[in-house]
């Protein structure tokens, strides 16, 4: 069920890397070089087929953007905080 926008910024406060805007939940990661950063991508990617919900991401180097939205509800749902939480325990160890 797609969240209203204020269960959403309730549910950002334990997430400051993350922002809502544009119906998605977006956050950018910087790593030391391409191979850490690409480690941290192969981790979530690992977490996103286990949750079966994937991102829209984009790398460029040692950068990652990343946006969380549930296509089938339209907008964010708890799927997308939940996915957020794992990727910050799994960013939190890489970087
Ligand atoms: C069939 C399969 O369960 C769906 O396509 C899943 C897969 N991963 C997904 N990921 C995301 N982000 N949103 C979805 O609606 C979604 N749907």
């Amino acid at each position: 069920m797609k969240l209203d926008a204020i269960t959403i910024e309730k549910n950002l406060l334990h997430l400051p890397d993350w922002d809502f805007y544009e119906d998605a939940l977006h956050a950018e990661f910087e790593f030391d070089n391409f191979k850490d950063c690409f480690s941290a991508m192969s981790r979530i990617a690992f977490e996103c087929e286990a949750q079966n919900h994937h991102p829209n991401w984009s790398n460029t180097y040692n950068i990652l953007k990343i946006s969380l939205s549930t296509h089938d509800a339209g907008g964010v749902t708890l799927k997308d905080f939940k996915l957020a939480e794992a990727i910050e325990a799994i960013v939190e160890v890489e970087d």
